[in-house]
């Protein structure tokens, strides 16, 4: 039987100091009480199977039986969602992306299966082939993963080189990577896991380039799981974090694959060789468009778990005087350590709030896909590709922050914070680079712009652009709500400014994609006062919603987190909007006095608040983040596990230090 452990005596106070209902606000965060009853119940029936725990810290192990333990866990957590979904409702995904971080201590080799490929069945596939891959795929019959990537192009897939040529005679596509440059290089899974892979490659029909198409492919054979011939795989090895990922490498040499294997709802290659061209070509990136949706509630929970290991350290955690012949204090009680902690709180509540309404919104469209309309896509993608951009980039900085508040133990690898921070920033990175992705947002900022000059009507996430061009100058008041105008009005204000830089290159005799790489830095910056204008009104309308539906208490503290949140980046970017807005010097010195309110009325909820993120210790894993704050004995304790503590004396001090000692001479 486990052993139950005291809690900690400073994390009881804490608690009993909180002034709403933790479960209240887990409902809450969940999407309602059914949610986290199956997400625990889940979690429950995982804690208690015994073979995915392990006996040597996944740290120790060699990169051969880290990825080894990581594949035999895998499935036994497959097989444990298999049999609860027998049972009850499908899962979820949320709840089973967030019950995998108890199994695989870092990112599982089936994650661009669940993560990817099945979804692109599912948007790119005609209902004949998704009736042929979707069971297997789902059943896991067949696992797979999306290689788009090469070694020579990720950002611009318009350039990659892998073709796909068609053969009217034998009605297949020949694959080949004709370069080494070619070679399909990233893909999670696609070391030693999978079998089959959605691969991007460049249409040829009868010498001509049709562009860029996703086709399913099988890669090993299902019994051996050899290569199949024609085939040149393997895993690209160690990499700043991903470790158990098995992200590989894929050459084809006339590797032959039937014409129903090009996944065609929108465009289509018939027998004959005609090519029928889909309703927009740009839908072939629709995966992509959903796995950026999908960052913003991850880098929500990235940022959860950072601030629940951080803010219950600093609750333990004693170091220093405040005042002489006091005792040392908690360091939460330090307001820098609020300064760097209670924004990372806010910041998991302002994704999640944002990821609701996003997800909403792109439903709607795929909705609308569906009955051959496209009017919001082009809205869609913008907000994806900024809020993926800043959702991610501002994980990773806050996960760091998190780690820095922790001392020294923030960076022994048992606090777990340096593998979520190796997650948060992969990222960054990941499914369109940062600054790419900003500066698609741009172009889209750029139309916009374009659009009000002319008095046309804007989508709801431009719409601002207008107000600002009817009347800039509303009166400044420090109200949530006048300060997001002034976001907006920073927003608009460097969208007009990198508009003009454009215009100006091009008076001067450049062409505009010379012009626009000029001006490249001012749209960046555009696109991302755009994205945090777009963060704080949503965070701010959606807790204003809410408000109406929770507890009065739940209700106060919610609209603490939303103005700490606001006020934050107020201060943080004070100097934009001293130019572009009408916020005074003294509206300022005001906010700095408010900030520091808000930290003294958040700090007796702090640890309330991660409370109620409801991560389990299997999830966090984390020696210095646990429930019961057991911080030094666990340090001990995982310490103790290091092989090198298991003898006395090691074989190097025989082999090495004492013959080296021995000839020292003083
Ligand atoms: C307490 C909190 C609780 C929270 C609990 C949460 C628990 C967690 C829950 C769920 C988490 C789930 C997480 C799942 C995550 C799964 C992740 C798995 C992925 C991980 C591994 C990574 C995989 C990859 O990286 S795959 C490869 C990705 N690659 C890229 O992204 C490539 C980037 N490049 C591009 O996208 C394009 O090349 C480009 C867009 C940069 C340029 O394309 P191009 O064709 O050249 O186009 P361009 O000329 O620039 O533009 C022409 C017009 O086309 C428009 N356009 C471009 N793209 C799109 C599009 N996608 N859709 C619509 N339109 C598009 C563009 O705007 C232009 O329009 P215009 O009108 O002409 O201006
Ligand atoms: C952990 C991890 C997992 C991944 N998993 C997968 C996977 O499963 N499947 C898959 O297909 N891919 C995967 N990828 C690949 C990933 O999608 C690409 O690395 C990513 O899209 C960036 O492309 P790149 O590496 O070509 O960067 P590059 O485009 O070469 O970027 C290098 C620099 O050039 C700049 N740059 C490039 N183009 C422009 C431009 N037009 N304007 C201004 N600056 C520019 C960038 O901003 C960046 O600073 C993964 C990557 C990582 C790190």
């Amino acid at each position: 039987m486990a052993t139950v452990h005291k809690i900690n005596e400073d994390l009881v106070k804490e608690r009993q100091k909180c002034t709403f209902n933790v479960q209240e606000l887990t409902y809450l965060l969940d999407g309602g009480e059914e949610v986290t009853k199956e997400r625990r119940e889940f979690e429950n029936i995982l804690r208690n199977v015994k073979e995915l725990q392990d006996e040597v810290p996944e740290v120790y192990l060699s990169h051969k039986e880290r990825y080894e333990n990581a594949v035999r866990k895998t499935c036994i957590l497959q097989n444990v969602r298999n049999d609860f979904e027998k049972k009850r409702e499908v899962l979820s995904p949320r709840n089973i992306f967030r019950a995998g971080y108890a199994v695989i201590k870092d990112v599982s080799p089936f994650f661009l299966h669940n993560g990817m490929f099945v979804p692109t069945i599912i948007g790119q596939g005609t209902p004949e082939q998704q009736a042929e891959w979707l069971p297997k795929a789902k059943a896991m019959a067949i696992i797979g993963t999306y290689a788009q990537t090469e070694l020579g192009h990720g950002t611009f897939i318009r350039g990659l080189e892998t073709t796909a040529t068609y053969d009217a005679k034998t009605e297949e596509f020949i694959l080949n990577s004709p370069k080494v440059t070619s070679y399909k290089w990233w893909p999670g899974g696609l070391g030693t896991t999978v079998n089959h892979c959605i691969t991007v490659a460049q249409l040829y029909i009868n010498g001509k380039k049709y562009g860029i198409h996703p086709f399913i492919v099988q890669i090993r054979d299902l019994e051996t799981h050899k290569p199949l011939p024609g085939i040149k795989v393997g895993e690209i090895g160690p990499k700043m974090g991903f470790a158990t990922a098995n992200n590989g490498f894929l050459g084809f040499q006339n590797f032959r694959i039937p014409r129903k294997n090009m996944l065609m709802k929108n465009a289509q290659v018939l027998k004959d060789g005609t090519f029928v061209k889909g309703m927009n070509e740009k839908l072939t990136y629709g995966t992509m468009v959903m796995v950026r949706v999908n960052i913003v509630s991850d880098s929500a929970f990235h940022t959860a778990m950072a601030a629940t290991i951080a803010v219950r350290y600093a609750a333990v955690r004693h170091q220093s005087q405040l005042k002489a012949k006091e005792p040392e204090v908690q360091i939460i009680d330090y307001l820098t350590q609020q300064h760097k902690l209670f924004i990372a709180i806010a910041t998991s509540h302002a994704f999640s709030n944002t990821y609701t309404w996003l997800y909403q919104a792109y439903l709607k469209v795929v909705e609308d896909l569906g009955k051959q309309k496209q009017d919001h896509l082009p809205e869609l993608h913008a907000l994806s590709c900024c809020l993926k951009a800043t959702s991610s980039r501002d994980a990773g900085v806050i996960v760091e922050q998190c780690r820095l508040a922790c001392g020294g133990h923030g960076y022994m690898a048992s606090s777990n914070l340096p593998i979520i921070y190796g997650y948060t920033t992969a990222a960054i990175t990941y499914e369109g680079e940062h600054t790419v992705l900003l500066l698609q947002t741009a172009r889209y900022l750029m139309k916009a712009w374009m659009s009000a000059l002319e008095g046309k009507v804007l989508a709801p996430s431009v719409a601002y652009l207008v107000d600002w061009l009817k009347s800039d100058k509303q009166r400044w008041q420090n109200t949530p709500e006048v300060i997001v105008k002034g976001f907006q009005h920073v927003a608009a204000g460097k969208i007009k400014d990198a508009f003009d830089a454009i215009q100006k290159h091009v008076k001067a005799g450049k062409d505009y994609e010379d012009a626009w790489n000029l001006a490249s830095v001012q749209l960046i910056k555009a696109s991302e006062a755009h994205s945090r204008a777009i963060l704080c009104d949503g965070y701010l309308r959606e807790t204003v919603r809410t408000s109406s539906s929770v507890s009065p208490s739940l209700a106060k503290v919610l609209n603490h987190l939303v103005q700490l949140y606001i006020v934050y980046w107020t201060l943080e970017t004070a100097g934009d909007l001293l130019v572009y807005s009408n916020i005074g010097k003294d509206d300022i010195a005001v906010l700095k006095e408010k900030y520091e309110e808000l930290l003294a009325l958040i700090r007796p909820n702090a640890v309330g608040l991660v409370d109620a993120f409801d991560i389990s210790d299997e999830i966090l894993q984390s020696t210095l983040g646990s429930y019961d704050g057991r911080v030094y004995e666990r340090l001990m304790e995982e310490a103790m596990k290091s092989p090198l503590n298991k003898e006395p004396v090691n074989q190097s001090f025989h082999k090495y230090l004492k013959p080296f000692i021995k000839k020292a001479k003083l």
